[in-house]
């Protein structure tokens, strides 16, 4: 049935040249784009596409990060002096942060997913009982456009707010001059990593976020840590009003260590003094951890080994034990931050959740998470995951939604650009797929992140930090279909320039099902594969 479509596919898989022809990803053209001059245009030029332009020039070039990579430097302690010490270039001090009253959630996996509860709880909340005033959103990394990472009352920053407030803090960090009278002889780190007139990509977002929430007058906010806990960026904060874990697991083990204690250490760093923290149930090389990082940091450290039954009344949304755990976690966050900012506020845990928490829990908009979508002939899930748990999480998602009658074909969409690890995560997918059905996947498209064929990619999905030659070769995609062939020798495997291609080609699987059937399509792998999938499935920017 599929035959013509098989050797197409193998041809796309076998000849790499041949593709270049037609659709060539244009990710160096952007590279190349880069080198108009920064400063003259923030000067003048002050739109929301200004903005992104200045951003992306602080992105960490991808030589510098083989470069680091290869000296085996690490984040360190110095990272967060000098976000204090940027917070203080823009005018702020780290108490100030405290008007905030910052929840901090760290983990491997489930931050996102456990901030958006929590905004949503507290959005409920404000909306019949007026307290918090404003609630403030700091996620990442972004699904459609860079401002959905700093929200308020859970709507991403407009573009205007967002330019305004970007280039206030560009200009107070330009007009910032460094002290006359430099040490004489610098430390050697000093030369490794130099306090720039600017921080990097994710520090400036930071940076930006306490400036936009401090003007607007947000007075809860929620905080996703960007990468780790102990150095990342957000743990500038001294005293927030509850700290969370979330799953621990393995992900970014260059910056992080190899095994889960490693990266729990890390992580555990986010917890504060005679503050409360929240954590759920943990593989045990992990739990013993954030046991001994509580005590160390003198932090009031709650575990949450059981789903909190008050879920039971509550419909989770996918209806997965993961996902109840990061909504455990979020109650208790809520809870402790109500506490902090409600007299009125009395947790009582016999009695049914207050019904803003329900709601809060039920309504939340979490996207490109565990998402479905219906077209004629297909069914489009897609889901962000990027690690070895979260994908076979993922998978089996998607498994139980096919059992549930779905009938069609199965096709793939995957990439991970960033991780070397990532061909790994290929079997977790097969094989979770495999057993369910005994068939699996019968088509499997590997794509590059470019969003379109013809023009490349939106602003916001620039990327420095990857090799433009693998992108333009393709190199990542095809190692995942050489690793796909020996998992499923009978998969029909493509490999294409960008994610529209990918839809494209799944979208005319649908000539090939008979009667009621579907296509089933799996979109996964990276969070931004998935939000240009999205921008391309709702023909607009689906923020
Ligand atoms: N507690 C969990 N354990 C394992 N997997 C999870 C958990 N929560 C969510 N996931 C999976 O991970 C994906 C990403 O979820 P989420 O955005 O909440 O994570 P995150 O920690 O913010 O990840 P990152 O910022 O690294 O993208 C989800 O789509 C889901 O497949
Ligand atoms: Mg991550
Ligand atoms: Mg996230």
């Amino acid at each position: 049935m599929h035959h013509a479509l098989r050797r197409t596919a193998l041809d796309a898989a076998t000849r790499p040249l041949r593709l270049f022809a037609t659709a060539r990803p244009s990710a160096h053209r952007n590279h190349l784009k880069r080198s108009s001059p920064i400063r003259t245009m923030a000067s003048k030029a002050r739109t929301y596409s200004d903005a992104i332009d200045a951003l992306n020039s602080l992105q960490t070039p991808f030589a510098v990060i083989e470069a680091r990579r290869k000296a085996g430097i690490r984040p360190d302690a110095r990272s967060v002096e000098d976000m204090r010490e940027y917070l203080a270039r823009i005018g702020y001090a780290p108490g100030d942060l405290d008007a905030l009253n910052i929840v901090h959630v760290a983990g491997t996996k489930g931050k996102g997913s456990t901030c958006a509860f929590v905004d949503s709880i507290l959005g409920r909340y404000r909306q019949t009982k007026g307290i918090p005033r404003k609630v403030g959103l700091f996620t990442s990394p972004h699904l459609i456009a860079v401002r959905e990472r700093i929200r308020i009352d859970s709507a991403p920053l407009s573009e205007e707010l967002f330019a305004r407030y970007f280039f206030e803090v560009w200009d107070r960090l330009e007009s910032f001059s460094p002290p006359s009278s430099p040490s004489p002889s610098p430390k050697p780190d000093e030369l490794v990593l130099p306090r720039r007139s600017k921080p990097i990509y994710a520090r400036y977002l930071t940076l930006l976020s306490y400036h936009v929430f401090l003007s607007e007058g947000v007075d809860a906010a929620v905080y996703e840590t960007g990468v780790g806990g102990a150095y990342d960026a957000t743990n500038v904060v001294e005293r927030p009003v509850a700290s969370g874990i979330s799953s621990l697991g393995i992900d970014h083990v260059q910056v992080l260590g190899h095994t889960v204690d490693k990266i729990a250490w890390h992580k555990a760093g986010i917890m504060k003094p005679g503050r409360p923290a929240f954590t759920i149930e943990q593989v045990p090389e992990a739990a013993s951890v954030l046991q001994e990082r509580a005590v160390e940091r003198g932090a009031d450290l709650t575990v949450l080994n059981t789903i909190d039954p008050r879920l039971a009344a509550v419909k989770i949304r996918p209806d997965a034990n993961f996902q109840k755990k990061n909504a455990t976690l979020a109650v208790a966050l809520a809870e402790a931050t109500l506490k902090a900012l409600d007299p009125s506020f009395k947790v009582d845990p016999a009695a049914p959740l207050p019904k803003e928490f329900v709601e809060g829990l039920q309504q939340v908009v979490w996207r490109g998470r565990c998402e479905v979508k219906e077209e004629d002939g297909i069914v489009w899930h897609v889901d962000g995951a990027h690690t070895v748990d979260s994908l076979k999480m993922a998978a089996r998602w998607f498994v139980g939604e096919c059992n549930a009658d779905k009938k069609g074909p199965k096709v793939l969409i995957f990439n991970q650009q960033g991780r070397s690890e990532a061909v790994d995560f290929l079997d977790g997918l097969c094989n979770t797929v495999k057993a369910a059905d005994g068939r699996g996947f019968e088509h499997v498209i590997f794509c590059t992140n470019v969003t379109y064929a013809e023009t490349g990619y939106k602003k916001d999905f620039v990327n420095l930090q990857y090799n433009p030659k693998d992108i333009e070769q393709m190199t990542v995609q095809r190692g995942f279909a050489e690793k796909w062939a020996a998992l499923d020798p009978a998969a029909n495997i493509m490999v294409v320039a960008s994610i529209e291609e990918a839809i494209n080609r799944a979208r005319s699987l649908t000539q090939t099902v008979e009667g009621d059937e579907k296509v089933q399509a799996l979109i996964t792998g990276s969070l931004h594969l998935v939000g240009g999938a999205l921008g391309i499935l709702e023909g607009a920017d689906a923020l």
